[in-house]
């Protein structure tokens, strides 16, 4: 496995992704998703993936708040490519302490013309490694050809490519972790803890968790939806 030192403490690990989905979360702030990273990183978490719709602001407080490599990310704009859309975005995001950039790394169009080569220099150029969401098999190693540190499975389910699991796509774990030579991170419903052992096991390098521990709105939904019926 091809593998930069930064991504090492990462091997087999829990990273918690600390997120806001919507403009009016009622968790909305930076100050918010900084103590919430904190909390995870007390309960185990060896890593931080923030910003989303947040963007900079969260990176930043997030980045100051915790000492564990942090992967930022700045969801924007109004079309298909929203993870750090342009490479304006992904250098802003290294300069906001991102030590990783998670770039949107399918072949989709990208809103500035860019290429996902393009955000990869200009992010080693700043200094951080790339990480690339992508959500098929082809997706990924072209990311890979084009300088990706580490590929997530973020995108799987999300894009015409692949059709969405009902729950995490350790399919595409698997795959990934066979024919990819950088870290594969495995990302998106991992929703038991049992899930994430499994992506573990199926060959990544670490897994991600976002929803199942960071929006208390969901777990309070899977509760309530559990009770018998009145
Ligand atoms: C598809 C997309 O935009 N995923 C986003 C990427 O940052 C987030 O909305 C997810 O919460 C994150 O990937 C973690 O996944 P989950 O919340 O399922 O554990």
């Amino acid at each position: 496995m091809t593998m930069h030192h930064l991504l090492e403490p990462l091997r087999g690990a829990l990273i918690v992704s600390v997120q806001v989905h919507r403009a009016d979360d009622p968790l909305r702030g930076p100050a918010i998703m900084a103590a919430i990273a904190r909390a995870a990183v007390e309960g185990g978490a060896a890593g931080i993936r923030c910003g989303g719709i947040g963007g900079l602001p969260d990176v930043e407080a997030v980045c100051a708040a915790v000492d564990v490599p942090v992967i930022g990310l700045w969801k924007d704009g109004d079309t298909d490519v929203y993870i750090t859309p342009s490479v304006d975005h992904a250098v802003a995001v290294a300069a906001a302490g991102a030590s990783i950039v998670a770039i949107d790394g399918t072949a989709r169009v990208r809103p500035d013309g860019s290429t996902f080569a393009d955000a990869v220099r200009a992010v080693h150029a700043a200094g951080a490694l790339v990480l690339a969401d992508v959500s098929t098999e082809d997706e990924a190693l072209a990311a890979e050809a084009a300088g990706a540190d580490a590929v997530a499975t973020t995108l799987a389910g999300y894009t015409p490519g692949r059709t969405r699991t009902p729950g995490p796509d350790l399919v595409l774990v698997e795959r990934l972790a066979a024919r990819i030579t950088v870290p594969v991170i495995a990302e998106g419903r991992y929703h038991r803890p049992a899930d994430a052992a499994a992506a573990i096991t199926a060959g990544a390098h670490a897994v991600v968790v976002g929803t199942a521990i960071t929006v208390p709105a969901w777990i309070t939904t899977n509760f309530r939806e559990a009770l018998p019926r009145r």
